[in-house]
């Protein structure tokens, strides 16, 4: 199967003054599509780190990072936000959704960034919407809707334009156990669907064990546990 993201001997130290903190030291590993796979690790430990650097949202270190067979480092911050905007989707464990648009049109934005015309970018995101079982809170605003609504809102914003890669920082950190678990099921139920190669930051073991994959991070170094041997 084809490697949707390649790591190799990345690090990322943050420089802080006098204190250099070495956050990831020459970590390497692949991703094929469709998988999906979990980030663990103690708090502090660079998971949020780790998602930045795969999502080109910051510079490593040292090592490189290719997605879909374009190394990041290559590319200059238009392209970036321009590979991001097309071919990846962000779910935050604040949903960051606009606060001044309704629930269709924060789905709809990534297509209209994208060039889409008003009336495709509605339809799809209308579309997803459905999907997430939302179709009565079109029109609200993220105010007016629940934590797990703007959360399922976050997701079908994260899979309107049909991304190759998702990456999630504990998307279901700020719910209680019950919404969690079903904004999770529905997360991963959607990019099964869609084939979409997820990547998702938690804390909780117990979702993390429904992935395919598992990385874990500990003092800088990954350990790398497969579900099954996927080829
Ligand atoms: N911009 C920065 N400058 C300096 N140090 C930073 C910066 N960002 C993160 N760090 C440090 O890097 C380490 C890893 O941070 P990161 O946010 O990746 O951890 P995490 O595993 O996601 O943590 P948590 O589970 O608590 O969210 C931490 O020790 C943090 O203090």
């Amino acid at each position: 199967m084809q490697d949707v993201l390649v790591v190799k001997d990345l690090s990322k130290t943050y420089h802080d003054g006098e204190n250099d903190t070495d956050v990831l030291v020459d970590v390497s590993f692949s991703v094929s599509a469709g998988q999906q796979v979990a980030v663990l690790g103690s708090s502090g430990s660079g998971k949020s780190t780790l998602l930045h650097l795969l999502g080109g949202l910051d510079s490593p270190s040292g090592g490189d990072v290719w997605f879909k067979n374009q190394r990041l480092s290559e590319m200059s911050s238009s392209q970036l936000a321009t590979l991001r905007n097309r071919d990846m989707g962000f779910i935050y464990q604040f949903h960051h959704l606009l606060a001044e648009f309704s629930a269709l049109e924060n789905v709809a934005m990534p297509l209209m960034i994208g060039g889409a015309s008003s009336s495709d970018a509605r339809a799809k995101a209308k579309a997803l919407l459905d999907q997430v079982g939302l179709s009565h809170r079109l029109t609200h605003l993220p105010s007016a809707l629940s934590g797990g609504e703007r959360q399922r809102v976050a997701i079908a914003r994260a899979l309107v334009t049909q991304p190759s890669l998702v990456l999630a920082d504990e998307p279901t950190g700020n719910l209680d156990h019950q919404t969690g678990e079903e904004v999770y099921a529905m997360l991963t139920q959607l990019s099964q669907q869609h084939g979409t190669t997820f990547i998702v930051v938690t804390h909780d073991r117990s979702l993390a064990a429904r992935m395919d994959r598992t990385l874990t991070i500990q003092n800088g170094h990954l350990t790398d546990t497969a579900k099954e041997h996927i080829t």
